[in-house]
């Protein structure tokens, strides 16, 4: 009989899932699109954006479940899943009330999950990643534990404003009601989980690691830390320590045997970060980098046993290596900008978008812009800021240049500070999210890093990145070995380099660089 293994991801726009079998070929792939398939819920991709505070309806992701797992019925594949593991958007967080997990632990199979769990939460609307309200909470965090840097010596990352406790802070302050009448909190991976389980899933490592709250040397919260975002009684909402990846939770829940057909020893294991399951998805040798260009655009890598933490990315757990770490940079502005920029500038058209990518010049023809469209996590900044022949400009005097000028700015970005992370050494970039469908613009990120680009198979990297997890906790091989068992997972190479334009490229950095400290300073 065939095996298979699901994997989950809850992502700002979409639940997606990925299918493999035991040699790890994709067999069934499909998604739940929030704004298409859930237009009651009113998102705009995916989230419900006030200024500053954004967040995302927890019933949509609960409706989405029930979408997806309609769907999973129909394959001949269900009865034959052996493990279930996935991935959410980091950071976000779901706050369950007492009757809320009464009604998950006892749910009928005759009535869908959104209709037993419409009244399970005590905060409706989850923050989540896109969120940049709670400044104030973040610097407190900071001054508890000496600085910024203290604070990322002791969690992997300063304080910020996503980072799951300052989120909590701010409820904690501001809604006691609420707070109190939680009686669990999840992170949106491991609200997945216990949605699976019918019970309660204790975060993986990895994820906790965005919490601002978790030691990320002892993989343990830090009670100090706790205390500042929630008070005595956070540590009982959390109930449970951070897991490392590649342990079992335990069976899925009967509701799922009994409507839809699952077997009753399907395991779960602990869901992780959505970046963290794009990592694993892509089996990271030394000298790789991931650029994931999903709606937040990230870059990923391997950093190994005793790498140390900056102020400006990000060290968390590694989802398979507990002596690990995978270094990030994050960019909220990301996919989503450069949508508005196509809307603007390009007839809301991918193809002019492309013609103008390709026949246009920007940065090395002193057209440099920063398009920190909500408010940007590096650098802290907001607004769009042009700069023509190093003048401060409302526009540039060809405004089709704006489509290169975006490209050419987030992708310099990420090279200037991949090279401050530690990430000196890297030989190929390896891409993913639903931009890297567009050749056109990885062909931009290996001209500005000089380096091949490849793009793995299949439609999502981090829900892949869960099936895989999922095959690793059930069998008794290091993730390395068993990955080494099968090539289906091997990479397509999309682009090489033009070193001219590379070399070119470089000799803009400084200038790049010194624009954008002006437009910081001028917000
Ligand atoms: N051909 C394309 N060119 C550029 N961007 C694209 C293209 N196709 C899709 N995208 C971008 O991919 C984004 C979605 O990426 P995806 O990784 O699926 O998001 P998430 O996982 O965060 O929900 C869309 O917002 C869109 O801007
Ligand atoms: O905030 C972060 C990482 O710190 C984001 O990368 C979120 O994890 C959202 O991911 P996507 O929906 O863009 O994949």
């Amino acid at each position: 009989m065939q095996n298979y293994y699901l994997g989950l991801d809850l992502s700002t726009q979409q639940l997606k899932c990925t299918l493999i079998n035991e040699a790890h070929d994709i067999i069934w792939e499909n998604s739940v699109n929030f704004d298409k398939d859930l237009p009651e819920f009113m998102t705009r991709h995916g989230a419900i954006v006030s200024d500053n505070v954004v967040t995302s309806p927890t019933l949509m992701w609960v409706k989405a479940m029930d979408l997806l797992m309609e769907t999973l019925k129909e394959t001949p594949y269900v009865g034959s899943i052996r493990g279930i593991s996935g991935a959410g958007q980091q950071h976000g967080s779901v706050y369950w009330s007492k009757s809320g997990m009464n009604s998950l632990s006892t749910l009928d199979e005759k009535s869908t999950l959104a209709d037993q769990l419409k009244d399970a939460f005590a905060i409706n609307q989850s923050p989540i990643w896109q969120d940049a309200s709670t400044t104030a909470e973040c610097r407190a965090l900071e001054e508890l534990v000496g600085g910024p840097a203290e604070l990322a010596k002791l969690t992997g990352s300063k304080a910020y404003e996503r980072f799951t406790g300052n989120q909590i802070a701010k409820i904690y302050r501001q809604n006691r009601n609420a707070f109190d009448e939680t009686t669990r909190i999840n992170l949106v991976s491991s609200f997945l989980a216990t949605l699976l389980l019918g019970e309660f899933s204790p975060v993986d490592a990895a994820d906790g690691s965005g919490t601002n709250m978790m030691n990320i040397a002892s993989h343990k919260w830090d009670e100090r830390l706790l205390k500042q975002c929630g008070g005595e009684d956070l540590a009982e909402k959390l109930a449970k320590q951070p897991v490392e990846g590649g342990t079992v939770l335990g069976n899925i829940s009967d509701y799922y045997v009994k409507r839809y057909g699952f077997d009753a020893e399907c395991k779960i294991m602990p869901f992780t970060g959505d970046n963290s399951a794009t990592l694993v998805s892509m089996n990271l040798k030394e000298g790789d980098c991931v650029v994931s260009l999903g709606t937040s655009d990230t870059v990923l890598v391997y950093l190994k046993k005793g790498a140390a933490s900056t102020t400006e990315s990000h060290l968390m757990a590694h989802p398979t290596d507990p002596d690990g770490f995978m270094g990030m940079l994050c960019y909220k502005n990301g996919s989503l900008a450069r949508e508005f920029i196509r809307d603007e500038y390009a007839e809301s058209n991918w193809d002019l978008f492309n013609d103008y990518l390709i026949n246009k010049q920007a940065v090395l023809n002193d057209c440099i812009g920063f398009y920190y469209w909500m408010q940007e996590i590096i650098p802290f900044a907001k607004g769009i800021h042009r700069f023509e022949k190093n003048k401060d400009v409302n526009d540039f005097s060809d405004k089709t240049v704006n489509v290169k000028a975006i490209v050419e700015s987030q992708f310099m970005s990420m090279k200037i500070r991949l090279g401050r992370m530690g990430g000196n050494n890297v030989k190929r970039i390896l891409a993913s999210g639903g931009a890297a469908a567009n050749p056109h613009i990885l062909q931009v990120l290996s001209n500005i890093f000089g380096l091949p680009v490849y793009r793995q198979k299949g439609m999502n990297g981090a829900s892949l990145g869960g099936a895989l997890l999922a095959k690793f906790a059930l069998q008794n091989k290091s993730f390395e070995e068993m990955m080494a068992e099968y090539s289906s997972t091997e990479m397509d190479l999309i682009c090489e380099p033009d070193l001219t334009k590379h070399k070119e490229y470089l000799n803009h950095v400084t200038q790049f660089t010194n624009l954008e400290a002006s437009a910081i300073h001028n917000k």
